[in-house]
């Protein structure tokens, strides 16, 4: 975080220059003060009109001042919110889907909320406030001085006393805020389940569970905000107390030394008006102390993301080489939880030929496919691509992955298909026809599909999907059941013009385990609880008698 705000330093130095001077003029308000009322109390004409003067130019200069200090500061927080923002949001993009999975969408979508409301309230505006705070203390400190060194001395007494408390409030209130974090972000979650599971709520009647649950989780968060607001109420309280008490304190002692004749009348005013510009920028910086501590945990949990984007491993660079050969050697994969799910995958991809995976659901021929598309990447064993072990460094393969449950973007038909990449409309053309597209585009046009594509049936989700690879021009394309919704005769289709195209090396997960598709490809791989058991051309391991043959004749 301090490196974002130190990117901004040209800013951050116009921002405290003002913030000097604004403080500069400010003080020099006692002066005027002083000598008017030691005018009028001197009964001097002359005086009196030249500091009736001195006001006016005072009001002038001041509201100059603090107008260019409010706009500096206003820029300079625009400037760091973009960049903080688009960090956290390209240090997401940048993740792979492991770590992605670790947190939840609520608590994703709660970083740009509560948490970065947190960071802005809690710790921006008040490392600004501090640095105001601090020019304005300064100098109201080394005037009153000036004035007199028994009030200062009482001044500063006081003021050490009031900085102590925020330092061990602060710890507790940091506490409330990551609760309040959490608690917002289970909150998220569940309205993030209910607006995505609604039809399923609907479907089976159960509005008034999920509307109770809701509710407690909102109790939840609530009764820990309220607590927040409470704690920093009482924080208030306390401070504003003190703020009187000091004020109490300057003034017993300024009038002592006004009865004994050791100060002036209009010295006494300006004394009080120099120690209320140290109580009160005291108060807020005892307040912004508070609340930057206050703000400890939430600021680590975003360095985590603003930070994480400047290593560069976190972003993998992409093989852009013409794919020649894929092999995997020995690979296996472990759930988080030590669970076996591929276990000593030996396999090779070739050029131009096509691979058709088979198995029961759960075998694991998902995860295989994420594996080759580099979509998990805690495997062990060994990934070779054109003769490089991928393994061993931070690249990954070009290939293009459909899934069996597209997601459609809110946006029309072409964007969904290029996924915003530059491509010509020669080229969509042949993506939208060679995924029997042509009747989606005549209905929707370039209007924008509703919400994940609702409005759209399962088979035509799954056509923009195989649009994308085709669109995607990659030569390794990747299909996980991306014909599952589609009828017989559609799917089978595009699937056979796809697997007749001589340059696409294509790796596909299906269950239609038909002679007209299988036994075009080259080689069927039969996964079985996470291990590959037959392999070969269709006719090979038909022949072998074996588990394949049973799935099939099941
Ligand atoms: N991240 C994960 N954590 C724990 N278990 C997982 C994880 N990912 C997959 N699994 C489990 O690994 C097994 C294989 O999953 P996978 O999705 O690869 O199967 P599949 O063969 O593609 O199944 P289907 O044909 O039903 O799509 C399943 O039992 C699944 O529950």
């Amino acid at each position: 975080m301090t490196k974002i705000i130190m990117k901004e330093k040209i800013l951050v130095i116009q921002f405290s220059i003002l913030s000097l001077i604004a403080s500069l003029i400010g003080i020099s308000f006692a002066p005027i003060i002083q000598n008017f009322i030691d005018a009028i109390s001197k009964k001097n004409w002359k005086m009196f009109y030249i500091t009736l003067c001195l006001f006016f130019i005072f009001l002038i200069i001041n509201f100059l001042f603090h107008f260019l200090s409010v706009k500096s500061e206003s820029h300079l927080l625009q400037k760091i919110h973009i960049s903080v923002k688009s960090r956290i949001i390209r240090s997401i993009l940048h993740m792979n889907i492991t770590q992605y999975e670790k947190s939840t969408v609520g608590e994703k979508i709660n970083l740009f909320n509560y948490d970065l409301e947190v960071f802005e309230q809690y710790f921006l505006d008040n490392i600004l406030q501090l640095i105001q705070s601090s020019f304005i203390l300064f100098f109201a400190f080394g005037y009153l001085l000036l004035l007199s060194p028994l009030v200062a001395f009482v001044v500063f007494f006081c003021s050490v006393i009031s900085l102590i408390i925020p330092s061990l409030l602060g710890k507790k209130i940091d506490a409330l805020t990551e609760k309040t974090s959490r608690l917002k972000s289970n909150y998220l979650n569940d309205l993030k389940d209910i607006f995505g599971g609604f039809t399923v709520i609907k479907s089976f009647q159960v509005e008034e569970r999920f509307e109770k649950r809701n509710r407690s989780f909102l109790e939840q968060m609530e009764n820990n905000q309220q607590k927040l607001k409470n704690q920093n109420g009482a924080y208030n309280l306390m401070m504003g107390t003190l703020q009187y008490f000091n004020l109490i304190i300057c003034l017993c002692t300024s009038g002592f030394l006004v009865l004994s004749n050791r100060l002036s009348l209009g010295e006494m005013v300006a004394v009080t008006q120099m120690a209320n510009m140290i109580i009160q920028p005291l108060q807020v910086f005892g307040t912004s102390v508070i609340e930057i501590i206050g703000s400890k945990t939430i600021r680590t949990k975003l360095e985590k993301y603003v930070d994480k984007i400047d290593s560069p491993t976190e972003m993998p660079n992409i093989l852009d080489e013409p794919f020649e050969k894929l092999q995997l050697k020995n690979v296996s994969y472990e759930s988080e939880k030590g669970i076996t799910i591929l276990d000593n995958i030996n396999l090779v991809f070739e050029k131009g030929k096509k691979y058709a995976i088979v198995g029961k659901s759960g075998s694991g021929k998902t995860t295989l496919l994420k594996i080759i598309g580099g979509l998990l990447n805690c495997y062990s064993g060994e990934i070779i691509y054109n003769g490089k072990n991928l393994s061993k460094s931070d690249e990954k393969i070009r290939s293009s992955f459909a899934h069996q449950e597209p997601y459609i973007f809110n946006d029309n038909l072409k964007n969904n298909i290029t996924l915003l990449s530059e491509r010509s409309k020669k080229e969509v053309e042949k993506a939208i026809r060679m995924a029997k597209l042509p009747r989606i585009r005549a209905r929707y046009g370039s209007s924008k599909f509703s919400e994940n594509g609702n409005s759209l049936s399962g088979g035509e989700k799954q056509r923009i999907a195989i649009a994308r690879l085709i669109a995607d021009q990659s030569n390794l394309l990747l299909m996980d059941e991306v014909t599952s919704a589609l009828d017989y005769k559609t799917g089978g289709d595009i699937l056979e013009e796809l697997l007749s195209i001589v340059d696409y090396t294509i790796v596909f997960i299906t269950h239609d385990l038909r002679e007209n598709i299988l036994g075009s490809v080259d080689e069927v791989i039969f996964i079985d609880n996470g291990t590959i058991v037959e392999q070969g051309s269709y006719s090979e391991i038909l022949n072998h008698d074996g588990l394949f043959k049973k799935l099939k004749n099941s």
